[in-house]
């Protein structure tokens, strides 16, 4: 059984549909990795999957009793005030002490414990929020570009720690990226999402295809061709059809 799928899944911002028809479900253990031009839905798509925005079409269905974790693109605390790390896993509510120290340890920062929130790096912020997310040993995680900021071997290091939390978790990870090249190779799956999904499959698969190609270049990995593609949220273009991983592996 699927621990998430949406079928036909449709959400709109007021008049502006932001997804339309998107069908996308998440396996046990598997790493997804959605990429997209900014304004694609990649956030909102994130969104509808834990249930905070709700589908104007189409459905969102969860495992009952489905244990999500999850690390925003921001922290929506004040960043200024004084909180410590180990206060900070507290929150919204106190657990173990040792469940803490563990998930933080865990993710390499257990030094940390004591420091002060607003004094941490990029990276070491993304790892307490990471650590927060795994408290509750999570069947999924779901990041939402948990490594903007991140100079490249920050980054890389970043991916490493997903893939292992994988395995030791054995989680279900879905996140959202810019960072294709990096994502590439830590991802079982990769969609490729402009207000509908325009191609998903292997990282291999969505390298060469034609969809992908026309959004991200075929240069620099696509990385910086990401940011220059001239997003018009016109949703209606047409790809001809939509294709998955298996009828892609000759292109
Ligand atoms: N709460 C909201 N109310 C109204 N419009 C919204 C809201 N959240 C997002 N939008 C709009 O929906 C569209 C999709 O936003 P979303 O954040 O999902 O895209 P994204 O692919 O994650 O973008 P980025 O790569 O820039 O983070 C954008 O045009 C955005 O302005």
């Amino acid at each position: 059984m699927s621990l998430i799928a949406a079928e036909g899944l449709s959400v709109s911002y007021g008049d502006s549909e932001v997804l339309s028809g998107v069908d996308f479900a998440v396996e046990p253990g598997e790493i997804v990795t959605i990429v997209g031009p900014n304004g694609s839905g990649k956030s909102t798509l994130l969104r509808a999957l834990m249930g905070a925005v709700a589908p104007s079409r189409g459905t969102v269905r969860r495992k009952p009793g489905l244990r999500v974790g999850y690390v925003p693109q921001r922290l929506s605390i004040e960043s200024t005030l004084p909180m410590t790390v180990r206060r900070f896993m507290d929150l919204p509510r106190r657990g173990p002490r040792d469940a803490a120290e563990t998930a933080l340890g865990r993710v390499g920062v257990a030094h940390l414990a004591e420091r002060q929130l607003r004094g941490l790096s990029g990276g070491q912020l993304q790892r307490v929020l990471l650590a927060r997310a795994i408290l509750n040993a999570p069947e999924i995680l779901l990041l939402d570009e948990p490594t903007q900021g991140l100079d490249q071997p920050g980054s890389a290091d970043f991916y490493r720690m997903i893939e292992g939390l994988r395995g030791d978790l054995g989680c279900a990870v879905v996140m959202v990226s810019h960072e294709l090249h990096v994502v590439m190779s830590a991802s079982d799956r990769v969609v490729c999402l402009n207000g509908h999904v325009c191609c998903q499959g292997t990282p291999a698969v969505v390298r060469s295809a034609p969809e992908y190609r026309a959004l991200f270049g075929t240069g620099t990995h696509g990385a910086l061709a990401l940011y220059r593609h001239d997003h018009d949220h016109d949703h209606g273009h047409d790809h001809g059809h939509d294709h998955d991983a298996d009828d892609r592996e000759s292109v």
